[in-house]
């Protein structure tokens, strides 16, 4: 299943050539890193979801750029073959092109990320253009876009009319005409995620899109049940770690309060003449 070679961009482009579909996941530690990529995901995504999964906020608008860099750099410690693209966080880009280079070439350099994402369509393409220009992967965003959010009045499914469809396809096309060499697609109906599929050339990667995108992303600790605040429909858990976790955690617990933990195995013996010395000088 671990794949040998490295993904590259490059590599990307040609499994939609081939149809073959890409495997996303998110990770923002080391440890988490490692597994995924054992797991054989070719795509791992240090998301701003960072901020509500790993450091309890109610959004991703309070992730700083110093705290995607903290852990793009520990995700990239952790990988040896997967592709690893790091999102750009709100404040951090849609200022001006200027300051989309500037930070993605932070995120790239200081984090070691092989590609940037950020947020939005037709409104981001002279960011995308700037940050490509300066030689960085870019990765689009489009659909639901949890840095907005509060435009919408929360996380809510998108493009559910023809005319809001059309200006997502065409969002889509644009990011692909700046340079994105891949786009996120997420929360709309599954027609819509399948006609941008279609209409691209580079990989759509859909969250929430349906089952016609060229690959899938989830939230891990989402998937693994191990956060259970958001409950996107999207969501498919695939194991029950919070489940696992409070069990493991309770009977340890348990074992120290009733002095069944630890046992001799887990000790340090001592030499027994050291040991009647010891005792005798106390
Ligand atoms: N833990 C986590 N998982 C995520 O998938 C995720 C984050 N955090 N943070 C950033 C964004 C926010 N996301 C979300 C969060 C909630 C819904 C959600 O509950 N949507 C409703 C749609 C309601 C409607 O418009 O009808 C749903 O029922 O799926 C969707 C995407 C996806 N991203
Ligand atoms: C949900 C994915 C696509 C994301 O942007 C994130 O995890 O921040
Ligand atoms: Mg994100």
């Amino acid at each position: 299943m671990a794949r040998l070679e490295r993904v590259t961009v490059p590599s990307v482009l040609e499994m939609k050539r081939r149809g073959e579909r890409i495997a996303m996941l998110t990770a923002y530690d080391y440890p988490t890193a490692r597994l995924l990529e054992r797991a054989g995901v070719e795509v791992i995504l240090v998301g701003d979801s960072l901020g509500m999964v790993t450091l309890g906020y109610d959004s991703t608008v309070p992730v700083t750029l110093e705290e995607m860099i903290h852990h793009v750099k520990a995700v990239v410690r952790g990988t040896s073959r997967a592709l690893v693209v790091g999102d750009l966080p709100f404040g951090s880009y849609g200022e001006s092109p200027g300051q989309a280079v500037r930070s993605a070439t932070r995120l790239v350099k200081e984090g070691g990320c092989d590609a940037v994402k950020l947020e939005g369509g037709s409104e981001m393409v002279a960011a995308v253009e700037a940050v490509v220009r300066v030689g960085i992967p870019v990765v689009g965003h489009v659909g639901l876009l949890p840095q907005s959010a509060g435009r919408y009045g929360g996380f809510r499914v998108q493009g559910k009319t023809a005319a809001e469809a059309r200006e997502l396809l065409q969002g889509a096309r644009d990011l692909q005409a700046a340079g994105a060499f891949m786009v996120v697609v997420e929360a709309v109906p599954a027609p819509v995620g399948e006609a941008i599929s279609r209409a691209l050339e580079v990989p759509v990667i859909g969250i929430g899109a349906g089952a016609g995108c060229d690959g899938q992303v989830l939230v891990t600790p989402d998937m693994l049940g191990l956060q259970e605040e958001l409950s996107p429909r999207f969501l498919k858990r695939y194991a029950n770690l919070a489940g696992t976790i409070v069990e493991a955690a309770g009977r340890y617990v348990s074992e120290v309060k009733e002095g069944r933990f630890p046992e001799e195995v887990h000790g340090y013996a001592m030499d027994a003449e050291e040991e009647r010395r010891f005792r005798s000088g106390l």
